[in-house]
Parts: structure tokens; C-alpha cells; sequence
């Protein structure tokens, strides 16, 4: 028997845990029960919703405080039939917290697809294993740097930056989220000239580096748009999953002419799970539905930076992307916004080995440009593998140690 079994923290003012749960669990399947006549509810059984567990919390003033008045938190478990929803995101989505989400008092915290079910989610395609064989580094996090300034400014611009970023030593460079389709660097144009640049780079340093180009524009042009960058030999997609949908993700993930490598940006998530009391968990959102929902790697504010998360939401995040499940790859933490080398050994001992570092401000605002900035991440990483201090480290690279007294981490 399949089903979705939905974790909710809820926010109640009498303190009745068991009655919101049930009428949920009713109020989003069969409606009402009690009433029903004995037939009718032998016919509805396998629609009716279930409730799994009641677990309330202890009183948080926090909580009291946003509400102004005293709350009875508690998390429950609801049970939804796979027999009530077509198996796809936005039937679950809608079932599980459709007008729920409406209801200000609720957090949707974690899903199970138990069954069946988890079939129709394919999850990533490569996957962290791919991933670190199509670059061909095995033994240490990868280092990802971001196109900074590149909005009005030309192919010309674009591609001295991706080449200076890969010179510098960076396995991954992606498009800025913000840059689209303008008509000084166009998607096609910056693929076909990005596998040029990135092709004279590894003959030149014997170092390959992976562009992620921005997939934009109407959803109804994606799919054709992804064959193309394909064709094109596009190494990667950079894609701003939430302000199209997860399905979206999925279709593009699933498409066998596509089979590149999909980054899900964070971009417009904070709409959805910034709050405390209400809104989707972001370990659910940008852990677990888009890994199963086709990502190679996930995007997220670290604990450190300028959009910083708290330390361990971002490290439950991380989990839900790499923890072993029966149907899904393990997909990519990239710990984002406001990195700079001097973070790479917090890095590195809180998302360990299969992470990406990512900067953008770290990489280019370095005094030596992107180049060092790059390579000044490449020489932390080294550092923190070899066991030294970077300090140590810094007396014998000059670009480590530029960062390190820029930045912070001497
Ligand atoms: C969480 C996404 C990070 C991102 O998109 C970005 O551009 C970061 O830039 P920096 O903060 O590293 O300059
Ligand atoms: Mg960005």
C-alpha cells in the first residue's frame, strides 16, 4: 500500500492536539466521517486520511510571542492514500498542504513516500558519484566558483572571467541566478564559447573545469532550450527550481536528450520556508524534494555567510540530501552566499568531503582577481586536507595568504 505520510509542526491555541489532527486528516481526503453511513464509509476507506502520531512540544516563548498569546505546539504525522493524488509534486503538494499552507499556524516539516510511490521520483540522475566522475576529483570537496558583473557587459567580458575563475583552479563555475537570457551574452553563445575557453584550460593546465549555464526563460520553452544547451555540449544547468515548480525540475532531470547534470539554485525559497511557524522546513525544500525531484547539487545559505541559516538547519539540509535512500542518489551540498577561504576548514568539518565550496565575492574580490581568489580556495582545501592550520599553510601561498588577511583566518 503506498502513501505520503506528512510531518506538520503545529501552533494551536487550546491545546486539543488530537482534534486538529483529526480533523486534517479528514479535512484534506474524505471530508467528514463520523456521519457517514456505514456503507458509504466502507467505500471511502482507502481515501480517508490517518493520523500516525501526536507529539506535542513543550511551551516556547518565541512562538508566544509571534502569535501574542499562549500556543500548544506539537508535531504530527498525517497518512494520505496514494489512492487520492496522481503520484506527482504538485497533486502531493496539493493534497498534503494546499490550503493548509493558508492556515499561518502550520510548518510542513518532512514527507515520506512509503511504497510504491517513491518509484514515480526517479531522484538525481548523476548524483554525487556522477558528478565526481565527469569532473574526475574523487578525494575533496569541489570548489565552485559564481560569475560576478556580468549584467550588460559582453561575451567578450563573460568569457575572460570563466577563464580566469578555471586558471585559478576552480571544478565548477556557475551562472550568476540573476543573469537570463540578455542579448550581450546569449545561453547559446556563452555555452558554445564557455567549452572553447574551458577546452583551452585543460590543454593548457591539465585542470577541468565544469560551466553551469542559467537555464531561463517561459517554462514552456525549458525542455527545448535544455536539448539545445545539450547539443551544444553544455556541461551543467544552473536552475532557479522555486520560482518554476519542482515538477519542472523532474521533467527537465527525467528527459533522456537532456542528461546533464542539474544544480537547484535557492532563489525565491525564502518566500517559502523562512518562517519558524508556518511555511515548508528547509531540509524538506531544498534537501529532499529537489534531490528527489531530479538535482545533482543543492544550493543553500551556510551557517556563515551573509544570508546565513542556522547551523543546524543547514546541516539538516546537507543530510537530506546525502543520507542513503532505497530510490534516490545522494545529491551535492553547496553551503552558499558570503564564503570567503578563511571558512573552508568550518566547511569542510561540517559538510565533510561530498560538498561543493562555493563563492562569488570570495573568488572575484580577491586583490588578485578571480585567478587568485580560486586559487586561494584550492590552497585551503589542500591545507585542511593535509591537517595544517591555514595560517601555516598561508606562509607559502601568497594567494591563500592575500585572502586570509583580506577576509579573515590568519
Ligand atoms: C545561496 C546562493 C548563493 C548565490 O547565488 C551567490 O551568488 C552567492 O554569491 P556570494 O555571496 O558568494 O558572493
Ligand atoms: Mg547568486
Amino acid at each position: 500500500m503506498s502513501e505520503i505520510i506528512a510531518t506538520y509542526l503545529i501552533h494551536d491555541f487550546h491545546g486539543n492536539h488530537e482534534k486538529k489532527a483529526e480533523g486534517i486528516a479528514l479535512g484534506l481526503t474524505v471530508g467528514t466521517w463520523t456521519d457517514l453511513p456505514q456503507l458509504v464509509q466502507k467505500q471511502l476507506e482507502k481515501h480517508k486520511g490517518r493520523v500516525v502520531s501526536v507529539s506535542p512540544l513543550a511551551e516556547e516563548e518565541r512562538a508566544n510571542r509571534y502569535f501574542d498569546r499562549k500556543v500548544y505546539r506539537a508535531i504530527i504525522k498525517i497518512a494520505y492514500p496514494a489512492s487520492n493524488f496522481s503520484n506527482d509534486l504538485p497533486a502531493i503538494l496539493t493534497t498534503v498542504f494546499g490550503k493548509l499552507s493558508l492556515d499561518g499556524a502550520i510548518k510542513l516539516i518532512d514527507l515520506d513516500f512509503v511504497g510504491d510511490i517513491q518509484k514515480a521520483f526517479p531522484g538525481p540522475r548523476l548524483g554525487i558519484a556522477g558528478i565526481r566522475e565527469k569532473i574526475e576529483v574523487y578525494d575533496r570537496p569541489l570548489v565552485m566558483s559564481i560569475f560576478k558583473g556580468i549584467l550588460g557587459r559582453d561575451l567578450t567580458f563573460h568569457n575572460e572571467q570563466l577563464k580566469q575563475q578555471a586558471l585559478g583552479g576552480v571544478d565548477l563555475v556557475k551562472d550568476d541566478e540573476i543573469l537570463f537570457d540578455q542579448e550581450q551574452t546569449p545561453f547559446i553563445e556563452r555555452i558554445k564559447t564557455g567549452k572553447k575557453i574551458l577546452n583551452e584550460v585543460y590543454e593548457h593546465t591539465g585542470h577541468r573545469t565544469l560551466y553551469a549555464v542559467n537555464l531561463s526563460g517561459k517554462t514552456f520553452e525549458l525542455l527545448d532550450k535544455a536539448k539545445q544547451a545539450a547539443e551544444a555540449g553544455a556541461d551543467a544547468l544552473l536552475f532557479n527550481v522555486h520560482t518554476y515548480g519542482l515538477d519542472v525540475l523532474q521533467a527537465l532531470s527525467e528527459h533522456d536528450q537532456i542528461k546533464l547534470p542539474i544544480m537547484a539554485h535557492p532563489a525565491f525559497s525564502g518566500a517559502l520556508g523562512s518562517s519558524s511557524h508556518y511555511g515548508i522546513g528547509y531540509p524538506l525544500l531544498l534537501g529532499k524534494l529537489v534531490r528527489l525531484s531530479g538535482a545533482d547539487l543543492s544550493l543553500f545559505p551556510s551557517p556563515y555567510g551573509n544570508v546565513a541559516l542556522e547551523k543546524e538547519e543547514a546541516l539538516a539540509i546537507a543530510c537530506a540530501l546525502t543520507k542513503d535512500e532505497p530510490s534516490w542518489k545522494k545529491a551535492f551540498p553547496v553551503p552558499s552566499a558570503g564564503i570567503h577561504p578563511g571558512m573552508v576548514p568550518d566547511l569542510i568539518k561540517d559538510f565533510g568531503l561530498d560538498s561543493v565550496i562555493n563563492a562569488g565575492g570570495g573568488i572575484h574580490g580577491h586583490p588578485d582577481g578571480a585567478k587568485g581568489g580560486a586559487e586561494a580556495f584550492r590552497s585551503a582545501v589542500e591545507a585542511v586536507l593535509e591537517g595544517k592550520d591555514l595560517s601555516e599553510a598561508a606562509a607559502n601561498e601568497e594567494a591563500l595568504k592575500k585572502a586570509l588577511v583580506l577576509w579573515g583566518g590568519l
